[in-house]
């Protein structure tokens, strides 16, 4: 279990220390036209399992899609204090 700020420092540290095998490093490799992609289509399994999964799998997409909002920050250098300035 983890808060969005400790996810957050993760990937920061996936970005810097770039270990083999990790998601993030693939998705930032990847660059922003693909880790947008990645939003929508997260985005859109939001949407669906909203109307008609359960509890559990929509918790599940919705953390697919802070992941992938994350991997967007990440790459364009962004903190989650200058996303929080605006909630
Ligand atoms: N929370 C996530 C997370 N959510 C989603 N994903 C990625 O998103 C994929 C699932 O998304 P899809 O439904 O699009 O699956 P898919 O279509 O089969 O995947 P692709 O073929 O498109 O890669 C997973 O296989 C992961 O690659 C994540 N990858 C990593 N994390 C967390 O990020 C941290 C760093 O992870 P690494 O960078 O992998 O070390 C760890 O705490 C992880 O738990």
């Amino acid at each position: 279990m983890k808060t969005f700020d400790e996810l957050y420092d993760e990937l920061l540290d996936r970005a810097r220390t770039r270990p083999e095998g990790s998601s993030t490093v693939a998705a930032l490799d990847a660059g922003i036209h693909a880790q947008g992609k990645k939003i929508i289509e997260e985005a859109g399994e939001v949407w669906l399992a909203a109307e008609h999964e359960s509890d559990d799998e929509l918790s599940e997409e919705i953390s697919q899609l802070l992941y992938r909002l994350q991997v967007v920050m990440v790459a364009r250098g962004l903190t989650p204090q200058d996303v929080y300035r605006y909630l």
